[in-house]
């Protein structure tokens, strides 16, 4: 049985690309600390073991950097800012974030050199597993200053006047390093951290995989939790009972942790141009500066609530029984399944604290309904996606709508309570539906239409490339994967104002040609648009050359949601986007113009569509077949892109025809753009160019609520008001 246990676990490693030798030593220090409950381990797809290996290949990254590091010729002070975290933690475990030892030193501008000396040593660029090692990059200052507050947290500080302890309280080794800085030191350090408290707690990215197996009890973790708790409910309970000890919600405490020694440190290091502020005068701040986002959080929201939720959910979820052996059992009664529940709904969607649990516990996370995405693309995680719906029945969630079809999650949110899931199956690429005409072949791409003597990236060339000339012999990217702003402008330009610049008349209109066959209407014009031309196969760069920004897919992090208004579900970023930023395609099915208008005339009266035409260039090309005409749609299939809402005018995303492994212009990639600077939890949104007045467009006319000033709908209703009056 527990070879067959064993062969399982390696071959859901394997799957990853990780290696059995790695794996193993892993999965016995994992077997170890689960006491050999392999249900632990097996539980979420392996999502213990495969946390564990990339924690400990992180630490081996990091031993090795150590040693390198000696090796070179650094200055001793220099090596000390580059790693000094690393230097500090002698004894940590290579388990998930479980170190025993060391203060938090990393300063921000430390963990950055550290990272770039990692790049430097070529770490950053490894392609074992892109996708995660994506994710891991990002995460990574966050990370690592976790697993060191998880350190804090048995041997590290404690703040005097919280505590009423000495200012160091000493684990097993914090005596060893006196000399250690001190974790604040500016008041717009306490500021960033401070923010990072309340990202910790709305960030919807992976979970840490942190877990605290070493049951401790009245730890100094414990004891700061308890203080909290005392503070929030007056009660003082668990404060120092050493049967609470502390279970795997080193989140949870480490962000109580935090705010204490936010509020306090200062005052243990002696700084004098800091006085610590009133306590309720940092919620107010907090509340003020957070609530504004009235879409990620309830109305009910407040600080203190949250905190006092985590302070109760974190005593009650992380109450063990702790036996001589130290076996724990978690205290898993129904009080405690509802508080978490409450917090849940309060925060409204905090995965973190949802999510980041004892792998053998399951919180009151009801499948209520069967998932309606098709399973076509689970690639790697069965249950990476989940549908949570909250107590009421309401709040949904799904945590990834992709199912590891994408580089990056994309989750799925239902914070007012009244959306159908959305029926589709997520597809990251487009994909012939029958008889669109589209052939994809090297002997196709002529070589002017390519770069094959270049090599790495075409960008860093002195010369631009062959793949530059359809931009006017410049790249449209900037080194940084950006648009350029005079091509961005130029193409917005042309958007917002279709008659100065030109459009194109068919002679025989695919688009009229599917609506009437025997007597097509004359062609009502189509923009001719800018096209980006990146590098493909036939070309000799890589694929980190900075012309293939497309084909490399989303990067940012991307959330679907219910809108307020009427226009169903939208997408919003969950993260600050630059201009230029590229944030996904339009993926579809691509369908003949001819079977689309089928498609719709047989279709019943949907609410919302989800076709685009590609008719970027057939002014410019003879008459196009049936076959030729193309559009996509995303009604069945689709990405992300289906549920961008539209908006007149000011939208901040722009569509634009991308080329990349056909020159035949008939088909192309609809690349979206951010047209300016895009906050957090905007939501984003194109000008579908629709005529309000076309009831023949593909994309039907609806009620546009978009808000914009310069809503065409609402000028379109006014001006049809007036002529009725008159
Ligand atoms: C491509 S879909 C966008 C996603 C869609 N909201 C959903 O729930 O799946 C286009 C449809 O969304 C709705 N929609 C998009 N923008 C809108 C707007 N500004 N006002 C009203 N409805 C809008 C329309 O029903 C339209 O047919």
């Amino acid at each position: 049985m527990t070879k067959e246990r064993v062969y399982n676990a390696f071959k859901a490693t394997r799957a990853l690309g990780l290696p059995d030798e790695e794996v193993k030593p892993v999965l016995k220090d994992l077997l170890k600390v689960f006491d050999k409950k392999w249900e632990l381990i097996e539980a979420e797809d392996y999502r213990a073991l495969i946390d564990a290996y990339f924690e400990s290949r992180e630490t081996k990254v990091i031993e090795g950097e150590k040693k390198s590091l000696a090796k070179d010729d650094v200055p001793e002070k220099a090596s000390k800012r580059l790693c000094f975290e690393e230097q500090e933690d002698q004894s940590s475990s290579t388990l998930g974030g479980t170190s025993v030892t060391g203060l938090e030193v990393g300063t921000r501008e430390s963990s950055q050199l550290c990272s770039e000396s990692r790049k430097d040593r070529g770490i950053e660029s490894s392609s074992l597993f892109p996708n995660r090692q994506l994710n891991q990059k990002k995460k990574d200052p966050i990370r690592s200053e976790r697993a060191v507050r998880g350190r804090n947290s048995t041997s590290g500080m404690v703040c005097p006047q919280y505590s009423k302890q000495p200012i160091v309280e000493c684990g097993s080794s914090s005596h060893q390093r006196k000399n250690v800085p001190s974790i604040c030191h500016s008041r717009e350090h306490i500021k960033q951290r401070t923010e990072r408290i309340i990202n910790d707690s709305a960030d919807f990215a992976e979970p840490t995989s942190a877990i605290d197996p070493v049951c401790q009890a009245a730890s100094t973790r414990d004891k700061v939790v308890g203080y909290l708790a005392s503070q929030c409910d007056g009660s003082g309970s668990g404060s120092n009972d050493s049967t609470h000890c502390a279970s795997n919600f080193v989140i949870a405490s480490s962000t109580l942790e935090e705010v204490k020694i936010l509020l306090n440190c200062d005052s243990a290091v002696g700084r004098a141009n800091f006085k610590i502020p009133d306590f309720n005068a940092v919620l107010k701040f907090l509340d003020e500066k957070y609530l504004r986002i009235d879409k990620l959080v309830s109305p009910q929201f407040s600080v203190m609530t949250l905190l006092k939720d985590l302070c109760e959910s974190y005593l009650e979820l992380g109450t063990v029984s702790c036996n001589r052996s130290g076996n724990r059992s978690i205290a898993n009664n129904s009080s405690s399944v509802r508080k978490v529940g409450n917090t849940l709904n309060s925060i409204g969607s905090n995965r973190r604290v949802f999510i980041t649990g004892n792998h053998n516990m399951v919180l009151k996370e009801k499948i209520t309904k069967p998932l309606r995405f098709s399973d076509s693309h689970n690639l790697v995680n069965k249950q990476q996606q989940r549908t949570t719906y909250d107590e009421k029945g309401s709040f949904k969630r799904i945590s990834d709508i992709t199912k590891g079809a994408e580089n990056v999650k994309i989750s799925l949110i239902d914070d007012i309570g009244n959306g159908d899931l959305p029926k589709f199956t997520y597809m990251p690429h487009n994909i012939i539906y029958q008889n669109a005409y589209m052939q994809i072949s090297l002997a196709r791409i002529a070589d002017v239409d390519c770069c094959s003597s270049c090599s790495g990236d075409c960008l860093s060339s002195p010369l631009p490339c062959a793949c530059a000339s359809e931009t006017g012999g410049e790249f449209a990217y900037t080194q940084k994967g950006l648009l350029k702003q005079k091509f961005l402008r130029g193409c917005v330009s042309m958007k917002l104002d279709p008659q100065k610049h030109h459009y194109v008349f068919c002679q025989d209109c695919p688009l009229e040609r599917s609506k009437n066959e025997d007597m097509p209407e004359q062609c009502k014009g189509h923009l001719v648009r800018k096209f980006i031309k990146e590098c493909w196969r036939k070309c000799g760069c890589d694929m980190n050359c900075g012309n293939r920004v497309v084909q490399r897919g989303i990067t940012c992090r991307l959330q679907v949601f219910l809108t307020r208004e009427c226009k169903g579900w939208g997408l919003r970023t969950l993260e600050n986007l630059p201009e230029g930023a590229f944030v996904c395609e339009y993926v579809g099915e691509i369908l003949t113009n001819m079977e689309l208008y089928e498609r719709n005339e047989n279709s019943g009266n949907e609410r919302h569509t989800y076709p685009v035409t590609l008719d970027a260039d057939w002014g410019s090309e003879r008459i196009l077949r049936d076959e030729e005409a193309l559009c996509l749609d995303a009604t069945f299939s689709g990405n992300v892109a289906r549920f961008i809402n539209h908006r007149c005018g000011d939208a901040n995303l722009i569509d634009i025809p991308v080329e990349v492994e056909t020159p035949d212009r008939h088909y192309y990639h609809l690349a979206f753009f951010t047209t300016r600077e895009v906050s957090a939890l905007e939501e984003l949104t194109w000008d579908y160019g629709i005529d309000f007045d076309d009831h023949d467009h593909p994309i039907k006319a609806f009620q546009c609520c978009c808000g914009s000033e310069s809503c065409r709908h609402v000028k379109t209703k006014r001006r049809t008001n007036s002529i009725t009056r008159r």
